[in-house]
């Protein structure tokens, strides 16, 4: 409710969150002379750039450079024995953030928008009370609103974990020593890319799924060379499993699996999946419906069920990715201005940045035969590239779908080293609609991981 003495703020767009999404709209609209609110809790630029994308890849560079100094002598180096400064990492880590904080902070300011640093709450139709950080309340009313706050990590209901003190995506990168034994619930993104990680730091690391086998949602070939990597580098992989207890034993945790096993670690990572944060936000009070899981519910121009009042990124159950984010913010943009913008039929491409790393776009093999299309697959192992064998990184799969007809490139999996930056050829070559023809044909240059293209595509094995 909105109190009779309060002074009500009115101003053209208020972005509740500074998500991607929100802080891109808020700057752009901001520019062009229209009256800005963006309310932030704490973290300028959002879950990125503060605890997500980019402090992981700027450890998963050190963790990389890592394996490669183990293998330094195959490439005529001797680099005398590794250590793993746990300061520098984290010194190396936070001076990335902090640099890319500072240059969104200037931005934001440069850019005219009034940037409140508060927890917003919703208290009428399209109106945030805000909780100023340091003392105080305002309370906002925009004519059109965005709601960008995010996903936490979630805490999986097993009995005993919340008693150990599991760490989560946030906490495992302020720790201040290196586990010995490191057990991670959940195979999927977040719990790869630190299980890979933190195995190269020189913890022993297991991962627990409860998935029958790893990355479901991908061809099981390709998941079958990566999980055949993650292990040779010393991870432990154990699917088709539950977690039935956990409890502290002295220094270690016990860890009991249902089929009785018990899994001895020094930590946990819980890493099974993000929730919406919409509990505290009283949507209720702006007629903003919420899904079972608790994601705000939009249609597919990203407006949710009250007037002129639009949700972007995760907590619109959008994919989880920061680039995903970053489109909703286009739709948004053109719809707020009067557009019909949609996000059906988005080409979304995504990257796990395990090493080799698995770069993805379109369907799935699997996905394509399910969907009754009469398709061709190709299938390239990565030591068939010259420049991978130049590089002595010739673990991992290339794999494409195409359409047996139209000769149009349904999807690819790239598993190899830098398939995330090759991965962008091909999804230009979808927009594009090319038969995959033009990249089988095309003079690419060598040796680039990029010119495998020309053998993937005549590499067909159905
Ligand atoms: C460990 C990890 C690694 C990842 N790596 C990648 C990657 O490599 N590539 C990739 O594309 N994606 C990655 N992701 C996913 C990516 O981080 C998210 O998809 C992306 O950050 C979502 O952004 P968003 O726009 O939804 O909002 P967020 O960036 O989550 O922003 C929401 C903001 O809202 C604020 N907020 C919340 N509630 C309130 C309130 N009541 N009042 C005021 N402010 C509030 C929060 O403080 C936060 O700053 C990763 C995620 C994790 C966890
Ligand atoms: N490189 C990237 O772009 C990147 C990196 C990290 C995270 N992300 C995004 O963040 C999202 C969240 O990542 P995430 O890894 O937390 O979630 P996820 O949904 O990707 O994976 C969670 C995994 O945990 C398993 N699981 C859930 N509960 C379990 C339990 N009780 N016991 C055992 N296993 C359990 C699930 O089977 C699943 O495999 C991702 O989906 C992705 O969109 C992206």
């Amino acid at each position: 409710m909105i109190d009779s003495q309060d002074v009500v703020e009115d101003v053209d767009l208020l972005v509740v969150g500074g998500g991607k999404a929100g802080k891109t709209l808020a700057m752009d609209l901001a520019r062009a002379g229209r009256r800005v609110v963006m309310v932030e809790r704490g973290m300028i630029g959002g879950t990125c750039i503060n605890v997500a994308c980019i402090p992981t890849k700027s450890l998963v560079t050190s963790s990389r450079l890592a394996r490669r100094a183990a293998a330094a002598q195959s490439l005529g180096l001797s680099l005398g024995k590794l250590e793993v400064d746990l300061r520098m990492l984290r010194s190396h880590k936070e001076g990335v953030v902090a640099d890319m904080v500072d240059l969104n902070h200037r931005q934001f300011l440069d850019s005219g928008m009034d940037l409140v640093l508060g927890t917003a709450h919703f208290v009428a139709e399209r109106t945030v009370e805000i909780d100023l950080n340091d003392g105080g309340r305002r309370v906002v009313r925009g004519a059109d609103v965005v709601i960008n706050t995010g996903t936490v990590p979630h805490l999986p209901s097993v009995p005993g974990l919340a008693d150990v003190s599991p760490l989560n995506s946030e906490t495992i990168m302020r720790l201040e020593r290196i586990p010995e034994r490191l057990a991670v619930i959940g195979g999927g993104y977040v719990g790869l890319e630190f299980a890979h990680m933190f195995a190269a730091f020189g913890s022993r690391v297991t991962v627990l799924d409860r998935n029958p086998r790893l990355l479901p949602r991908e061809d099981a070939d390709i998941a079958e060379v990566l999980a055949a990597c993650l292990g040779e580098d010393g991870v432990e992989i154990i699917t088709g499993v539950t977690v039935k207890e956990v409890a502290r034993d002295e220094d270690a945790v016990r860890l009991v699996l249902e089929d009785g096993r018990v899994l001895v670690a020094d930590d946990v990572l819980a890493a099974s999946g993000r929730d919406p944060v919409t509990r505290d936000l009283r949507l209720d009070a702006a007629g903003v419906r919420t899904d079972e899981r608790g994601f705000v519910r939009v249609d597919d121009t990203l407006a949710t069920d009250a007037p002129h009042t639009w949700a972007v990124g995760d907590v619109a159950g959008s994919l989880q990715f920061t680039h995903v984010s970053l489109d909703d913010y286009r739709i948004v943009k053109a719809n707020i201005a009067g557009g019909t913008r949609s996000t059906t039929g988005r080409l979304i491409p995504w990257n796990l940045f395990t090493d080799p790393e698995l770069a993805r776009v379109g369907l799935t093999e699997e996905q394509a035969r399910t969907a009754g299309r009469d398709i061709r697959v190709a299938k390239l192992p990565v030591k068939s590239v010259p420049r991978a064998r130049t590089m002595r990184e010739t673990r991992g799969l290339w794999k494409a779908v195409v359409d047996r007809n139209t000769e149009e490139i349904l999807g690819v999996a790239l598993l190899g080293p830098d398939s995330s930056e090759v991965l962008t050829v091909v999804q230009t070559a979808m927009w594009a609609g090319m038969p995959f023809t033009r990249l089988r044909d095309g003079i690419i240059a060598h040796p680039t991981m990029a010119e495998g293209l020309n053998a993937l595509f005549t590499s067909w094995v159905d």
